[in-house]
């Protein structure tokens, strides 16, 4: 559960938590009627407000179903805003593979045509990445901790 005070972070974009990606297989997000979260659909830099409607939820891809899906399913680019100086909560939860597991490629999404993106990975292992100095400092920390470079051949 999060709470959101009335003066966000940055007063100037209202924006209350920077854009991110979650780190998780997908993340569930229930808004409790105070609007706020906005997500990116496509490249062209524009941010689409989900509304809080009532007995509804948003599921944003996260970064572990990038891997799953290889690459095929990006994981959401998302922000909080809150421009009408409301207080708002929202509850998150977050689902992770059971721990010890590895987290690969389904094999169906990986041929020739589109070769395998990411090596098979240990999920905490990439939490901890995220949110190591490493992790912080890349632009793209999936890719950081796990991309398959352009000549490199793994076993999925
Ligand atoms: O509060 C929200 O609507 C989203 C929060 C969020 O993106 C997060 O906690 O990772
Ligand atoms: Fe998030």
């Amino acid at each position: 559960m999060a709470r959101y005070g009335t003066s966000p972070e940055d007063d100037a974009t209202r924006v209350s938590m920077p854009e991110h990606r979650d780190y998780v297989m997908t993340s569930m997000v229930v808004q409790n009627q105070v609007e706020g979260l906005e997500v990116r659909l496509n490249d062209d830099g524009s941010w689409y407000a989900v509304p809080p409607e009532l007995d509804t939820c948003a599921i944003l891809a996260g970064g572990l179903l990038q891997v799953v899906t290889n690459g095929r399913v990006r994981a959401c680019l998302h922000r909080v805003k809150t421009p009408s100086n409301r207080d708002r909560f929202s509850a998150l939860v977050g689902c992770m593979p059971v721990q010890g597991s590895t987290v690969r490629a389904m094999a169906e999404l990986v041929s020739e045509d589109h070769p395998l993106m990411y090596r098979p990975c240990d999920p905490y292992e990439y939490v901890r990445f995220q949110f190591s100095e490493e992790g912080r400092r890349s632009k793209d920390a999936l890719k950081a901790f796990c991309g398959v470079a352009k000549d490199e051949h793994v076993e999925a």
